[in-house]
């Protein structure tokens, strides 16, 4: 699907930053630019493997972006990769010629997702140590391929999923509960194979945590089943989760189940794991373009985090610090660039996502500020369970909307910007991007 960018004066400016953000992110090119393939050596970053001294290389992957890896590695290794399997969401898939792609469900697991994961352990179960796995692993592993231990049901595992999602809790949070509730999760994968590991990751965690991206299948997990525990209670979902998915993780705290792979376990000596790409990048080059447009641009921050309207509200606190003209600490024309991954508490039935209801609340927060606009779009092309990337807002959408009879306080009270930022033609489209390097976001004054 091309870029849809709804018509305003700066229009042409978040084209160009958009389009080299993500052209940085894409994950054929990440896998390029961080593996070649000469003679019989594989080199992955600074580490070199000597494949002559392998029987068999496999290619296992999991993440939104991880057919897009697959194929970068099939396109450097050719018929030395002797096959494997790697797990997408439906509809990220790609044509692959030896790897085989599945498409499972997300972020809610299904019946395909666990079909797939049974599949992938058996697969390197039956490897050797001289066999090589290489794991394209990118965000979205945790949903894609679920395994969930013995005595709890797919069907519990989405209802746990489905009250965590909704929690409010950050995604090292929810990923401390995942772990504990899978064997292939917090280097399960790692210890289901003799295999050597080399994981190469799209990181869509912001600090690029290995034991958070995915739920980190090849990682080491310092946390433990109690943590698993204090995160439900937290965000006070202990007492809505499945009776299977509680004992488990008692019996977790008791010891009577093993514990994730921890820091420093033996087994971790035949991993290695690199970052081939991530939000930072996409955000040095989304801000590159911007400079390059003759607009004055900083890249403020790779950590916006928080719930999406409070981040919204700061965004916009700054967009009025610039615009006052009152010693600003950027001048017109500029451009802000910022990533991260914020939260949203969600209430109700309403349809929306992160980007939106950061957009939203944007909206209210830059309220008649002339020639100001604000941007959030998740890398992935889905902006929570929506068909859209993200919105742009200015200081006139606002008073739109109230000439509309389009009520935006209502629509982020009910988590429901979508329908609201719809009629407003606000919305911005990718379609799906095939990577996943969490949010960019914009403020434009030009
Ligand atoms: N109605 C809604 N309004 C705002 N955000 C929502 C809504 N429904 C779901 N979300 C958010 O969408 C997130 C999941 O969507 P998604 O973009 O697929 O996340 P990710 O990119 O991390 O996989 C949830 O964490 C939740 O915060
Ligand atoms: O797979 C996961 O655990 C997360 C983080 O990597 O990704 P997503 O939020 O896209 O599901």
């Amino acid at each position: 699907m091309p870029l849809r960018v709804p018509a305003s004066p700066v229009r042409s400016l978040l084209r160009k930053t958009i389009t080299a953000g993500l052209q940085a992110a894409d994950p054929f090119q990440a896998v390029l630019r961080a593996v070649s393939f000469t003679g019989a050596s594989l080199r992955v970053g600074r580490r070199r493997y000597d494949l002559s001294r392998y029987d068999r290389v496999i290619v296992i992957g999991a993440g939104k972006a991880s057919a897009r890896m697959a194929q970068a590695l099939e396109s450097l290794l050719g018929p030395r990769v002797d096959g494997g399997l790697v797990v997408v969401k439906r509809g990220h898939g790609t044509r692959t010629k030896r790897i085989e792609i599945a498409e499972t469900g997300h972020p809610i697991p299904d019946r395909a997702g666990l079909r797939t994961g049974r599949r992938i352990k058996g697969m390197v179960e039956e490897l050797t140590p001289r066999d090589l796995v290489i794991v394209a692993l990118s965000g979205g592993a945790s949903s894609l391929l679920p395994a969930p231990p013995p005595g709890v049901s797919l069907a519990e595992k989405q209802r746990t999923t489905r009250l965590l999602l909704r929690s409010g809790a950050t995604i090292q949070e929810i990923n401390v509960v995942r772990k504990h509730l899978s064997v292939l999760k917090g280097g399960g994968l790692a210890a289901s194979t003799n295999a050597t590991i080399v994981t190469l990751i799209l990181s869509d965690v912001i600090g690029d945590d290995l034991g958070s991206i995915g739920s980190g299948p090849t990682a080491a997990d310092p946390s433990r089943f109690a943590d698993a525990i204090a995160v439900l209670r937290r965000y006070k979902i202990w007492n809505r989760i499945p009776e299977s998915v509680r004992r488990h993780l008692r019996g977790g705290r008791r010891g009577l189940v093993p514990e994730t792979v921890k820091p420093g376990a033996r087994l971790l000596r035949r991993v290695h794991h690199e970052i081939v790409g991530n939000n930072r990048l996409m955000l040095a080059a989304a801000a590159d373009a911007a400079q390059r447009a003759g607009f004055r641009t900083i890249l403020l921050s790779t950590a916006i985090t928080g719930e999406a309207q409070e981040a919204a509200r700061r965004w916009a606190a700054l967009a009025h610090l610039i615009a006052s003209g009152n010693k600003p600490p950027l001048r017109r024309p500029c451009c802000v660039v910022a990533g991260g991954e914020t939260t949203v508490t969600v209430t109700g039935r309403g349809k929306g996502g992160r980007a939106q209801e950061f957009a939203a609340a944007a909206a209210l927060g830059i309220a008649g500020l002339p020639k100001v606009w604000a941007a959030a779009l998740g890398t992935d092309g889905t902006d929570g369970p929506t068909d859209v990337a993200g919105a742009v807002v200015s200081g006139g959408t606002a008073a739109v909307a109230r000439m509309m009879g389009v009520d935006l306080r209502r629509a982020l009270k009910r988590h429901d910007t979508y329908p609201a930022l719809q009629a407003l033609g606000c919305h911005i489209a990718t379609g799906p991007t095939g990577t996943n390097v969490n949010d960019l976001y914009l403020l434009l004054l030009p």
